[in-house]
């Protein structure tokens, strides 16, 4: 059952033609933005306020898959000009993600450029751009050498699970995936920047090199972007990303000795951590458009959908559709540990004397991405944005279900040995029917997060928040709504993560974008797409449990891991070299944290 949703009033029916924005979905090459597309799905939120500007804000949005520059007004939000590109995903190997450093740069230069080209047609110039903000893919690590600027070796994405033996090893070492959470707030695993860091210095003689002499530098998307548009003035990461490595200590925010003893990672590769928003610096890089613009906002892009969601208040939570599904929700400003597999991580700090405010998270490794893999894998589906046609043409999936555990599961599995698996198959089986399992199986991934933030926080999440290109599949939606038992509130924002990244962006040059409250936005009109549940306990029941059936069915398919260029290097000894001492002395500083922590 679909619904538009004003602010506390459910009305009439929902007419999919108002939902526009198509333009923004296009996934071609150049995904050109011209002024008709700003940022809301249904044309009459495309009205421009008649407020008083108070200058522009600009964004870098650099996702997995697409990178966009968008230039906003305030303190209104809307989107006046922007550009997207795709960016090219290289995989040398089975379950191994590369992305190159400089077409990222290059990437955003061009976005930059572009975008800034649109504003004359609006009545602005690039000098009315008050602040910048950034918004990244997190844990996606790159080095490079501080003296030349160039990077030592390709991106390795969050995905990229090449660092799966010395997860391993090390979890065999501590008996523990969980030994460093009380640190972290994550459990060891190939997701993390310190395994990768670690992976980039024990095989790559370049990196190695840089080490020795004192020129390299690591980090996350944002800090190497940072680098690059202030000529390498400045090598910062805010709080957020800083939080996804593994090294940094969630209650000090400060990288922990003893994580950088365990990974073997010199501090003063790393960047310095700063709040999300506060003035960095300006951008001097004569490559960028931006050149003279201030940056005032950096942010991982699931925590700024978080807060573009305006998810505030603790209990609040919204799930990110894209390639992969991030569900965060708000735990106030005291992390809570998990016990079911969900990550603690920070959800924001928005000033360098703001309180740090926590999120419990659970990550969904692939989702959009399965359509992707019917799309061009399998060439079921001509275009993952056929998704909803196709799996409306059978009412429902013919009991198949599909877990994508392409480079195994995520939360609440943490189990990189599981394989993806499409079960359930009959002669009757048509590929609508998979394309439907499919959806459902984000659905499921879904559902299986929500009950372990039930469980761990101990809130009665009683709806779900949603963005994320995906979510313009109303099937989607409403498959969605009908697995959990809860409405699903589909945001009206096209890009709850840029409005994220541009509130932190704002804030720092004092700036309100909406002032972080939904009744304070200076538009009027629909928020959210309802979406409301249609099915009963006893059918989510059935459906779920099969759904656990099959998860059941896709752990532990891979009995040893395929020999990698990382089990071969001779040089690779992440675990032997890493002497039993190491783990004394993390072992007995974990007690020293856990004992401070008590004693508090
Ligand atoms: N209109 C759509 N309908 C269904 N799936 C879509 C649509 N647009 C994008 N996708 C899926 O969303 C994913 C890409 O979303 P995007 O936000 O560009 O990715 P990323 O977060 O990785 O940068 C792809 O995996 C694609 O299959
Ligand atoms: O760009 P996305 O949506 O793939 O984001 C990736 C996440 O930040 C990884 O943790």
């Amino acid at each position: 059952m679909l619904a538009v949703h004003k602010p506390d009033q459910v009305s009439t029916a929902w007419v999919r033609k108002e939902s526009g924005g198509a333009s923004n979905m296009t996934e071609g090459k150049n995904i050109p933005n011209s002024s008709a597309d700003v940022p809301f799905r249904s044309k009459e939120l495309r009205k421009q306020s008649l407020i008083q500007h108070t200058g522009l804000v600009g964004v870098i949005d650099e996702g997995t898959k697409t990178i966009g520059f968008s230039i906003y007004t305030t303190p209104d939000f809307n989107e006046i000009a922007a550009h997207r590109v795709e960016l090219s995903v290289i995989s040398p190997q089975d379950g191994w993600y590369e992305q190159d450093p400089l077409e990222i740069m290059a990437s955003i230069n061009k976005c930059a450029e572009e975008a800034i080209k649109q504003l004359p047609e609006h009545g602005f110039s690039s000098s009315d751009i008050v602040s910048v903000g950034i918004t990244n893919q997190r844990e996606t690590t790159i080095v490079w050498d501080a003296v030349t600027g160039k990077p030592l070796y390709n991106a390795i994405v969050w995905k990229d699970i090449r660092t799966s033996s010395t997860v391993e090893k090390i979890v065999a070492k501590v008996q523990d995936p969980n030994h460093f959470r009380n640190i972290t707030g994550l459990p060891i695993s190939t997701y993390f920047s310190a395994l990768k860091i670690r992976w980039l210095k024990d095989n790559v003689p370049e990196v190695r090199q840089a080490i020795r002499g004192q020129r390299c530098k690591a980090g996350t998307v944002d800090s190497w972007i940072v680098w690059n548009l202030t000529n390498g003035a400045l090598h910062i990461t805010d709080v957020t990303n800083a939080s996804r490595t593994l090294l940094m200590n969630l209650e000090t925010q400060n990288w922990d000795p003893v994580l950088l003893k365990t990974f073997a990672i010199k501090e003063d590769m790393l960047p310095t951590i700063r709040s999300c928003s506060e003035i960095f610096g300006k951008i001097t890089s004569e490559r960028s458009a931006l050149r003279g613009m201030t940056l005032s906002g950096i942010m991982g892009n699931q925590q700024a959908s978080l807060l573009g969601q305006m998810c505030v208040k603790p209990g609040q939570t919204k799930n990110t559709y894209r390639s992969g599904c991030f569900l965060l929700c708000n735990t106030g400003d005291k992390p809570v540990f998990s016990r079911h597999g969900l990550l603690t991580t920070v959800a924001y700090k928005l000033g360098p004397q703001a309180p740090t405010i926590y999120a419990i998270e659970g990550a969904v490794s692939v989702a959009g991405h399965a359509l992707s893999w019917l799309q061009n894998k399998m060439r079921i589906l001509p275009d993952s944005r056929d998704a909803e046609k196709y799996a409306e043409m059978v009412p429902t999936s013919g009991d198949v279900y599909f877990v994508p555990a392409f480079t195994g599961l995520y939360a609440p599995y943490w189990r990189q040995n599981a394989r993806g698996i499409i079960i359930g198959l009959t002669q009757f089986t048509r590929k609508n029917h998979i394309v439907r399992a499919a959806l459902e199986s984000i659905c499921f991934q879904t559902r299986d997060i929500l009950e372990c933030m039930h469980q761990e926080c101990g809130y009665e999440i009683n709806k779900l928040h949603a963005d994320g290109k995906l979510t313009t599949n109303n099937l989607l939606m409403q498959l969605q709504a009908d697995t959990i038992g809860m409405p699903v509130f589909r945001s009206q924002l096209m890009d709850s993560t840029a409005f994220g990244a541009a509130m932190c962006a704002a804030q720092a040059e004092g700036i309100d974008l909406c002032k972080f409250e939904p009744e304070k936005r200076y538009y009027e009109n629909v928020h959210y797409d309802t979406f409301l549940a249609t099915t009963t306990d006893v059918e989510r029941k059935e459906r779920y449990g099969k759904w656990k059936r099959a998860v059941e069915r896709s752990l532990g398919w891979v009995i040893k891991q395929k020999k990698t260029r990382e089990h071969t290097e001779e040089n690779y000894r992440m675990l032997s070299s890493l002497p039993a001492s190491i783990f004394l002395i993390s072992s007995f500083a974990m007690l020293v944290h856990s004992f401070a922590a008590t004693a508090q």
